[in-house]
């Protein structure tokens, strides 16, 4: 059977992991404007070119992810070429509304992801705008399937889930990097130090998701009376580091709605320009 064909419209960080992880199953054209920059992708066997217009003419499925201020422009500069197509935006803060209505004839749908994409591994939230078809949704579940996890979700939580789910691997680096710090600071190798944060990571992510239990009861069952845990959950405490996490997914999540706010704004101002 015949590959869908997939354009990623720059293709950075995220938009160059999508590529990859998409790429034994779509047969995918990825643009930017330096195309040096596009080697990586090209050695995988990925079609590569500076021409956005050409890449929308050979794909089925667009995808989007570019910085979100060049969203609009870009979309603006395309949309006859993106007419009657499915379009997948990766940029935070760009709402639905706004691109449906710089590119009305397409069928559209506002996705965040996370960089864990790069090991096919990320966790993909997303909302569809109208008329998007039952025959758009399996080829987009194939598409965040490559990618990792994926779940539907009401478009009024993109924002927050930017701050959870997009921004969140920043977070957890800091972490860990600071408790390799920590690790280093008693004279553990720095290699060993950070397979123990990493895998330590890992194997409590799954247990959460697996066990259904509350994170302060799996805390709980770590903590042993007048033993070790107790001490760093004491030095955690007095350094009000829940308050901090609270604070920057609050922070994040108020940042990613006034990001949105200005996306409306300015392309309000653009869009009465031109008429
Ligand atoms: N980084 C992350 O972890 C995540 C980012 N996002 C979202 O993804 C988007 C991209 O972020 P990120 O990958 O970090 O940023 P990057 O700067 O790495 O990627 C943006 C890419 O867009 C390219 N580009 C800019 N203008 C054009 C154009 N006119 N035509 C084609 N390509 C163009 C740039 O390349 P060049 O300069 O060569 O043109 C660059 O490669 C953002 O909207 C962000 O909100 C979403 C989830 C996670
Ligand atoms: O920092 C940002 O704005 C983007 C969105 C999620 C991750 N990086």
């Amino acid at each position: 059977m015949e590959k869908e064909k997939v354009a990623v419209l720059g293709a950075g960080v995220i938009g160059g992991a999508i590529a990859s992880a998409i790429s034994d199953d779509f047969e995918v054209i990825a643009t930017r404007r330096r195309l040096e920059r596009l080697s990586a992708l090209a050695e995988r066997g990925i079609k590569v070119t500076t021409k956005n217009e050409e890449a929308v003419s050979q794909a089925d499925v667009v995808i989007v992810s570019v910085k979100p201020y060049q969203v609009v422009p870009l979309l603006k500069s395309l949309s006859e070429n993106l007419a009657d197509k499915l379009v997948i935006s990766f940029a935070a803060s760009i709402n639905i509304d706004l691109i449906q209505r710089v590119i009305p004839r397409s069928r559209v749908v506002r996705a965040m992801t996370n960089i864990a994409v790069q090991v096919r591994e990320g966790y993909t939230v997303y909302s569809y705008g109208k008329n998007v078809s039952d025959e758009d949704k399996s080829v987009i579940s194939k598409i965040f399937a490559d990618m990792g996890e994926y779940e539907e979700v009401d478009e009024r939580y993109l924002d927050v889930l930017t701050a959870m789910a997009g921004s969140s691997p920043a977070y957890l680096y800091t972490v860990v990097e600071a408790m390799i710090y920590g690790a280093l600071h008693v004279g553990l190798p720095r290699d060993l130090a950070l397979r123990a944060a990493a895998w330590s990571v890992i194997g409590a992510s799954h247990l959460l998701l697996s066990s259904g239990k509350h994170p302060a009861e799996l805390k709980d069952m770590v903590v042993t009376p007048g033993g070790v845990t107790i001490d760093a959950i004491y030095a955690l405490e007095d350094g009000k580091v829940r308050t901090a996490f609270m604070k920057a997914i609050r922070d994040a999540s108020l940042k990613a709605q006034q990001l949105a706010r200005e996306a409306c704004d300015e392309a309000e101002r653009q869009l009465k320009s031109d008429n």
